[in-house]
């Protein structure tokens, strides 16, 4: 592709600065060979965008007055760049009272092309990683509620992937089964116990743990858990970055499965792959290149990374560990749908239930240019099913 005084118009029809080097198409594709988180799933810029779904929240009065530093671009708020209207998601005017209450979920088939997850198939390996809890601890939070963080090793990377259980009748398989030769306060120590641990106490408890109280714990749960996957960020959930809304999402997903309404229970799979999978020695880079003007896709892309270098097969592996093959998940990203399920579904997701920036429903939050910036690439390049309507101006 020749450059010009202008810069080079990719095939997508985003301009590259002058000074970059053309780069052959395969640098577009996100189909990498040998390395086995982009073979399981990535995303491309050059891939077709997914009919994006409002999220059906509406604007509030505390919206409209809500200060921005600095005005949107027009395109932003561009009839053009927004998605149709959902028959029958719209629209509680109380937000305050929304809040209180269980998110609305969208129902979601992804068998169908119309079932609310896009088209994008995407490239799953036929089998899925294996993975072992290896420890769990109850963390008592700062917001008063409680969950049990269970610690994952897997056969295919070694980083230590996470998983975040909220409610009791959540247990992972690999972390309840007897080892050879282990003591009950080895049990104790590694977590495989029932209930709480308090101060003398000697046995896991485990024993009592058969196939008809299993079934009976299970009857106890209420329909599917509330299910986040969710990627790490260094920046987002640690340094304040107002880039994007990573942080936000993490809170807000760890309340609403907190809420006393949820009577399913909730997980978030925190899985390593910063950066959309880059890492983030690479974003960071791709956040000076966003400095200078490009977007969240184009900077990837002119680093010679995916878009989007992320996999979701773990994720699908640990949520079969704690005993789900049906969950509703927290999403706007309608190819983690897809990948989440696995290859021959062994996740189903039944409902979808967007995340909504705080900002938009007049809930908190906050605004920057920056993760304004953010949102809309992800809508109008990577197909998120948010409704940038909802923006408060
Ligand atoms: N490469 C790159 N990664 C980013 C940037 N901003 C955030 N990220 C990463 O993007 C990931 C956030 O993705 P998720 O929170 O899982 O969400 P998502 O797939 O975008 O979709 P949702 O489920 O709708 O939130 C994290 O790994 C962040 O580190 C960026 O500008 N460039």
């Amino acid at each position: 592709m020749p450059g010009s005084a202008s810069g080079q118009q990719r095939s997508d029809g985003t301009r590259l600065p002058p000074f970059y080097s053309p780069r052959p198409d395969a640098h577009l594709s996100s189909h990498n060979d040998g390395d086995i988180e982009q073979a399981d799933f990535s995303l491309s810029a050059d891939d077709p965008v997914s009919a994006p779904v409002e999220d059906g929240d509406d604007k509030t009065p505390a919206q409209a007055s809500l200060p921005l530093t600095q005005p949107p671009p027009d395109s932003l708020l561009s009839p053009a760049f927004t998605p149709p209207s959902t028959p029958g998601t719209a629209t509680p005017s109380h937000a305050a009272a929304a809040a209180a209450r269980e998110p609305r979920s969208i129902p979601v088939d992804s068998s169908i092309p119309t079932g609310g997850c896009g088209t994008k198939q995407p490239r799953l390996l036929e089998t899925l990683p294996e993975v072992e809890c290896i420890v769990r601890a109850r963390i008592p939070t700062t917001t008063g509620a409680e969950m049990f963080l269970h610690l994952y090793t897997n056969n295919v990377d070694s980083k230590e992937h996470l998983a975040i259980v909220f409610g009791g009748n959540i247990r992972s398989k690999s972390l309840d089964a007897v080892r050879d030769g282990e003591t009950e306060m080895d049990r104790l120590v590694r977590g495989a116990y029932t209930g709480r641990l308090f101060p003398g106490r000697t046995t896991s408890g485990l024993e009592a743990s058969t196939p008809e109280s299993q079934r009976a714990a299970s009857e106890l749960t209420q329909g599917p858990p509330l299910v986040r996957i969710h990627s790490e960020c260094y920046t987002g959930e640690t340094v304040w970055s107002a880039r994007c809304d990573c942080g936000e999402q993490l809170d807000e997903a760890a309340r609403l499965m907190s809420l006393p309404t949820n009577q399913a229970g909730g997980i978030i799979i925190y899985l390593r792959q910063e950066g959309r999978g880059i890492g983030l020695g690479e974003k960071l880079k791709a956040y000076n290149l966003q400095d200078l003007g490009s977007d969240t896709v184009e900077a990837n892309l002119l680093l010679r990374h995916p878009a989007d270098a992320r996999s979701y097969g773990l994720a699908t592996s640990m949520l079969r560990d704690l005993g789900q093959s049906e969950v509703r998940l927290l999403t706007n990203n309608p190819d983690k749908v897809r990948a989440v399920e696995g290859p021959h579904r062994e996740i189903v997701v039944k409902e979808r239930v967007a995340m909504v920036p705080l900002s938009w429903k007049g809930r908190g939050g906050f605004r920057a240019p920056e993760v304004e910036g953010y949102l809309k690439t992800k809508i109008e390049k990577m197909g998120h099913m948010l409704d940038m309507a909802n923006l408060p101006r």
